[in-house]
């Protein structure tokens, strides 16, 4: 299937638009679910993306019944039974959070076949904190034929063993696979140099409430007491502060002004010190922050960072911003090597942007934009060339846009509600 996405720009955004249940954070929720061989589990708030999607097949790949009910945005996983430990490459090679799985077969079945991990191609982006973390556990994994394309990795284990685990560098899902791997392990696991993200504590939350031992989430050192068993229970996923930072900016790139029902301002970090350093302002009211951008966009310097720093998952549509922003912005993406295919696909509607090495980009704003047919490389240049369209003169056609499916739930709908001219077609 090919998705392509029409924009045509020179609306101004206005209106009010509710942000979606956090991908990062359902993702790992589905792989803890299936570590419950007891009870039913019960995901509210779960956006209905394709990743989530892949999700649910490869929950079902493996022997759990699992039924996503879109219009309720609800997923109830019944994990009573597992039965295959293979995730096959079909399904687990298109997303990344199938690796997320790994613990629960572990747990339930003593052995992980791993065909294949997905996820946006940002550079390298390796998994040795996690396979590190589960050897020192007492698991073996072992590499069969990974030069051809039907390679798998097998990881095998008796019971998983508490340890002293770290990551060199706080990773997102690392952490996320490690704290489940000690939750049902024997004895102890602490883990240093631990993620702060709020989708990590959402897990960790999550967790105990389905009956783990976890202290210290929150902190970069995470204490786990393995246990016996773990229940299904119910959950509210948390929202999506990536969407709501996408959808910010897109309110922010027309000079509009826009309520996010759900958006929590805390959860941005640093990128809301940044986008006001550009001239949007913010005010939260409950659940709804409200956002508007009146003057001129002034440029910035942004350097990505775990959380609280700036999301890199931001980085992206603040390029597209800049592109708009009076003088030169500089942005350093630190945590991956390669996330600056978006820079050609700007340039080509006229923007300019000079690379100097892989991850540092100077934008030379303000450029008048020109629709032109352009490429998502990943999910978020997919959207920050939706956002480049939206004030961009004529039509912009995005294509391979299976990437903005993957993380952005019904994009061209939410945005054609805000005034936007948005079409999204499959073929
Ligand atoms: C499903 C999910 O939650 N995806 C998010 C998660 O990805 P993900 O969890 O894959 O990202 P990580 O935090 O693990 O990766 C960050 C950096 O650490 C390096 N690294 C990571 C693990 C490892 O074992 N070895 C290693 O060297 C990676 O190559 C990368 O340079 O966090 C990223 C960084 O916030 C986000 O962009 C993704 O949206
Ligand atoms: C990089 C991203 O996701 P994933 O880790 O799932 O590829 C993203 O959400 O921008």
């Amino acid at each position: 299937m090919s998705v392509t996405y029409r924009v045509r720009g020179g609306r101004q955004l206005h209106g009010t638009v509710f942000i979606q249940g956090a991908k990062n954070s359902a993702l790992p929720m589905i792989g803890a679910a299936l570590m419950a061989a007891k009870g039913r589990t019960v995901l509210r708030n779960v956006p209905i993306i394709e990743d989530v999607k892949r999700a649910v097949e490869l929950a079902q790949a493996i022997g759990a019944k699992a039924e996503l009910h879109e219009a309720e945005r609800t997923l109830v996983i019944d994990a009573s039974q597992l039965t295959s430990p293979v995730l096959p490459a079909e399904i687990a090679a298109r997303f990344r959070g199938s690796f997320l799985f790994v613990p629960a077969l572990l747990h339930r079945l003593g052995e992980a076949v791993i065909e294949g991990v997905g996820g946006c191609n940002l550079g390298s982006r390796n998994l040795d904190f996690h396979y590190n973390g589960f050897k020192r556990m007492g698991a073996t994994v072992t590499e069969h034929g990974m030069e051809a394309d039907d390679g798998y990795i097998h990881v095998k284990v008796g019971q998983l063993q508490g340890g002293t685990l770290y990551c060199d560098t706080p990773s997102h899902t690392g952490t996320e696979n490690l704290v489940m791997a000690g939750a049902l392990a024997h004895g102890q696991t602490l883990i240093k140099n631990a993620a702060l993200e709020p989708e990590v504590l959402d897990n960790i939350d999550f967790l105990q409430r389905m009956g783990a031992r976890i202290t210290g989430g929150g902190t970069g050192f995470i204490r786990v007491d393995g246990v016996e068993e773990l229940c299904g229970i119910e959950h509210t996923v948390m929202p999506d502060r990536i969407d709501a930072g996408v959808l910010v900016m897109a309110a922010a790139i027309t000079g509009g002004e826009v309520s996010l029902v759900g958006a929590d301002v805390e959860h941005l970090g640093v990128a809301v010190d940044k986008l006001e350093q550009m001239g949007v302002e913010f005010h939260q009211q409950g659940a709804v922050l409200q956002v508007k951008r009146e003057k001129p966009l002034r440029p910035i310097n942004i350097i990505t960072d775990e959380y609280p720093g700036f999301a890199t998952d931001l980085q992206s549509p603040i390029m597209a911003l800049a592109t708009q922003a009076e003088g030169e912005s500089y942005i350093y993406e630190r945590i991956f090597d390669a996330r600056f295919q978006l820079a050609g696909e700007l340039e080509s509607m006229g923007a300019s942007i000079e690379l100097t090495g892989s991850q540092r980009a100077l934008v030379h704003g303000p450029t008048k934009l020109r629709g032109a047919k352009t490429v998502a490389h990943d999910l978020r240049s997919g959207a920050a060339l939706v956002l480049a369209g939206l004030v961009a003169e004529g039509e912009t056609e995005i294509s391979s846009a299976y990437f903005i499916d993957r993380g952005h739930s019904n994009f061209a709908e939410r945005l054609n509600a805000l005034g936007a001219e948005v079409e999204r077609d499959e073929s």
